[in-house]
């Protein structure tokens, strides 16, 4: 007999009776007598994207880099559960964040492929994952990463983090000086990737936020000032314009 399709099993918790897949608890960071972060905490929902916003200089980038131990700080990381705020970065990556920098950080000579075989000796852009999310990437697998646009380059540093198994991906500015075709194309993949990996996202782009993002974190002088519902915040032009100082871009994701 065939198994038919059911309804969820009454037994299984729903996505919102699921903890939070990574919580932030009294984040501080300082960096000489600046002190960025202030007691930073808030929860990432373990399905979909979570956005990180505010001003530039607010802290974004220095919260995904505490949280993955790259900046010096106090708090309580917990990942699933555990608490990881006293491991060493190579731990934390090992039990499940996955990190994509803003400077991308792909080896500009070396070839897609090798720059993939870097994660993954045995497949490279033979890898699944990699056909179903980054076709292009399969093309261009010869091809010198130093030599590919930005936005290629974007898809090798998302490609590399997901050919290891993640619980988490922290995600920074993947758009930044990006054309806006490029822009959609990328939160295209990240809003696929969503669907099976929580993000974490740092983006100014508020269409694109508006577009994929679930939820949001709103940080101003080292706290979180806003928590709530992305539609929500990028809907309302005053509240944004008072957090962020803007309202919605005019450079956007179609
Ligand atoms: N390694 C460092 N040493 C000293 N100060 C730093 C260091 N890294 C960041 N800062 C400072 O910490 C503050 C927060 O920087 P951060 O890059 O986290 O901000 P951001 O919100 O990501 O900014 P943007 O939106 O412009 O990218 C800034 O004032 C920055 O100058």
């Amino acid at each position: 007999m065939t198994e038919q399709p059911t309804a969820r099993d009454p037994r299984s918790p729903s996505p919102s009776e699921v903890g939070p897949v990574l919580t932030v608890a009294d984040l501080h960071v300082r960096y000489g007598g600046s002190h960025v972060l202030q007691g930073v905490s808030f929860d990432v929902p373990a399905t979909g994207v979570t956005a990180l916003l505010g001003r530039n200089g607010v802290g974004k980038t220095t919260t995904l880099k505490a949280i993955i131990g790259l900046a010096p700080r106090s708090g309580r990381i917990v990942l699933r559960g555990k608490e990881i705020q006293d491991e060493p970065t190579p731990r934390i990556i090992r039990a499940g964040i996955g990190y994509v920098p803003e400077d991308r950080e792909v080896f500009g000579g070396l070839t897609v492929d090798e720059n993939l075989r870097l994660v993954d000796p045995d497949l490279g852009v033979d890898a699944p994952i990699v056909g179903r999310l980054f076709p292009d990437l399969v093309a261009r697998g010869k091809q010198r990463a130093g030599t590919l646009s930005g936005g290629q380059q974007q898809m090798v540093s998302l490609a590399r983090v997901l050919l290891r198994t993640t619980s988490v991906l922290l995600v920074d500015e993947p758009t930044k000086g990006l054309a806006p075709k490029l822009v959609t194309e990328v939160a295209d993949v990240l809003a696929e990737v969503a669907r099976t990996t929580p993000i974490l996202l740092v983006e100014q782009n508020l269409p694109l936020v508006r577009r994929i993002a679930d939820t949001v974190v709103v940080l101003d002088a080292g706290q979180v000032v806003h928590r709530g519902g992305a539609a929500e915040l990028v809907a309302d032009a005053d509240l944004t314009r008072e957090l962020l100082g803007v309202s919605m871009r005019r450079e956007g994701v179609a």
